[in-house]
């Protein structure tokens, strides 16, 4: 049976538990449920604190977890990335009020807090730069206001919450995050039940991001119309009942179908139709 650690709270906990119902796993159905185990898919759900997943994962007692990015780096576990998901997007910031500072250089002898210890010790000692660092649980924001600090590094992703503490972002982003598929360092990646679980998870991704489309075309157009629609491999062309037509079947990007579904056209395609893809295996 595999063993999958899930976010139970926080931005990571429902998209994390759609796309795995997506992906055709049974999910829990009330919050307080900690442990579910899905028999015909033959994995085991944990429903765990996000921050804690890269720590459940690296001692080898689970096989896989879904956390952030960030969570994974500031933990400091010996766990790894090995599959982006595309949700919970965001970046590592230093905030202040305006004018503090310009980057991480005017940080020396100043006091920063966050929530995210481990990345903003590891940056600052990769910078050379020796301030202090004051662990907050959360609502970072409001610790300039209050006094605990002079700047915050935190989640930005709005920059609502920022705003509306008078904050500014300033220097580098210090990382990208997004909720990503972690396992041990070094564990075998080709282990089946680990692949199979990836490949129905990238097999969501590609349903969302792609779309199916279908239209016909003339012979002398085809080679025009391909080059707009290569799809993944090569498009399906199958021959029409009406001499000199052919019909194409190829996926796009969801977001570029409009356009393209306009170009057909202009080169005399038509009954270009699209449909959504509700699953895929690659
Ligand atoms: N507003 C946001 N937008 C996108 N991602 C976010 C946002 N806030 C947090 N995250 C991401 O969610 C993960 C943190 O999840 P976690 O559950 O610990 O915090 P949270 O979502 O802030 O929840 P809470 O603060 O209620 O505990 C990180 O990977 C972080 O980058
Ligand atoms: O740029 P924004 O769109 O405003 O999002 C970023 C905010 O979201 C998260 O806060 P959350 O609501 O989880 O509260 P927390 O600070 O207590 O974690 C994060 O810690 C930021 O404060
Ligand atoms: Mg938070």
């Amino acid at each position: 049976m595999l063993r999958i650690a899930v976010p139970n709270k926080g931005s990571l906990s429902g998209p994390a538990g759609e796309m795995l119902h997506e992906a055709g796993y049974q999910q829990r159905r009330e919050s307080k449920e900690l442990r579910i185990v899905d028999p015909v898919n033959e994995v085991e759900f944990f429903y765990l604190r996000p921050r804690d997943i890269a720590i459940y994962v690296a001692s080898g007692r689970l096989d896989v977890g879904i956390t952030g990015r960030d969570l994974l780096i500031d933990s400091g576990a010996d766990a790894e990335e090995i599959l982006p998901l595309g949700f919970a997007r965001s970046t590592f910031r230093f905030a202040a009020k305006p004018g503090t500072a310009n980057g991480v250089e005017d940080l020396k002898g100043r006091t920063v807090a966050t929530s995210y210890e481990g990345i903003v010790a590891g940056h600052l000692a990769d910078s050379g730069v020796d301030a202090s660092v004051v662990h907050l649980d959360g609502a970072v924001e409001t610790a300039i206001e209050l006094g605990v600090a002079e700047v915050i590094a935190d989640v930005v992703e709005t920059g609502t919450s920022l705003r509306n503490a008078g904050l500014e972002v300033f220097g580098e982003p210090i990382m990208k995050s997004e909720a990503i598929v972690i396992r041990r360092t070094g564990a075998d990646g080709e282990e089946p039940k680990v692949q199979q679980f990836l490949r129905r998870l990238q097999g969501v991704l590609v349903a969302r991001t792609y779309v199916m489309m279908d239209y016909d075309c003339r012979v002398e157009q085809l080679e025009k119309a391909v080059a707009l629609t290569p799809g993944l491999e090569s498009p399906t062309v199958s021959p029409l009942h009406n001499e000199g037509w052919v019909a194409v079947r190829a996926m796009v990007p969801a977001k570029e179908a409009q356009r393209i579904m306009d170009d057909l056209y202009a080169i005399g395609a038509r009954a270009i139709l699209t449909t959504a893809i509700h699953a895929c295996r690659l």
